[in-house]
């Protein structure tokens, strides 16, 4: 059996990668495709908890590295205990956030470095990279306003940060986009959600076949 492919959805707050992704996650599984749909931090109990610890509003003299660690401790049990073993059974994953969030979030926007941050999780993921990475660019402004009208979204610690950081959120992806530019699919999350939805589902189609054939 080969092994699975392990897609990840990027962008700043409110862009719409929770939701492309669990229709994307409904279409791939109608035409047939195993699939698991997780996330970071979380996706298993024990990250779950990290999460908790991370995003708690009342953290607020939590420290940028101690941050950033946390983040990678979380990565690393979700993949050894979830990630990778679905990979193994040659399954879809398709992970809302990974190693790009913490360049992006912890190197650029937090000011840890990028290549730090990114060396620091080189222990964490031990050379496991995403096959594919979607990333929703949108204006942060209108991001954070879609988070603030969501009723059901609870408003967490990094949501709180000044509109500056989320620009500087944005602006670390564009580093990023540029590092790993073989790895990146840009969408437009500023537009209508089918047409969002739409475009996502055709890429990613598009890169299972080939990987398939
Ligand atoms: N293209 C869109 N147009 C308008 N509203 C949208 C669009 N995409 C998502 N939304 C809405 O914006 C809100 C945030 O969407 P969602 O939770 O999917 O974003 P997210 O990128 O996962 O955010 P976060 O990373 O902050 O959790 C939701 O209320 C969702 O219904
Ligand atoms: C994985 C990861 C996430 N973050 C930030 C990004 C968001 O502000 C929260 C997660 O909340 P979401 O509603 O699930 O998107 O955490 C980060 O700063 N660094 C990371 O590595």
């Amino acid at each position: 059996m080969s092994r699975g492919i392990f897609i990840t959805f990027e962008g700043p707050e409110g862009a719409g990668k929770t939701t492309v992704l669990h229709k994307l996650g409904e279409v791939l599984t109608d035409i047939g495709y195993q699939v698991v749909i997780t996330r970071e931090p979380g996706g298993i109990p024990i990250s779950e908890q990290i999460r908790e610890v991370i995003l708690n509003k009342d953290n607020t003299v939590m420290d940028g590295r101690t941050e950033a660690l946390l983040y990678a401790a979380a990565r690393r049990q979700h993949l050894v205990e979830k990630v990778m073993p679905a990979l193994d059974r040659g399954v879809i994953v398709l992970c809302d956030r990974f190693i790009d969030s913490s360049l992006a979030y912890q190197g650029h926007a937090r000011g840890l470095s990028i290549d730090e941050v990114y060396k620091m999780n080189q222990f964490a993921i031990a050379g496991v990279m995403p096959d594919l990475t979607i990333y929703f660019d949108i204006d942060p402004a209108l991001g954070l306003q879609r988070v603030h009208s969501n009723q059901e979204r609870e408003v967490n610690r990094l949501d709180m940060e000044e509109l500056q950081f989320h620009e500087k959120v944005r602006e670390g992806y564009q580093i990023i986009m540029e590092r790993f530019r073989e790895r990146f699919y840009i969408v437009d999350a500023a537009q209508p959600l089918d047409i969002v939805v739409d475009t996502t589902k055709r890429k990613v189609i598009e890169f299972i076949k080939e990987r398939i054939q």
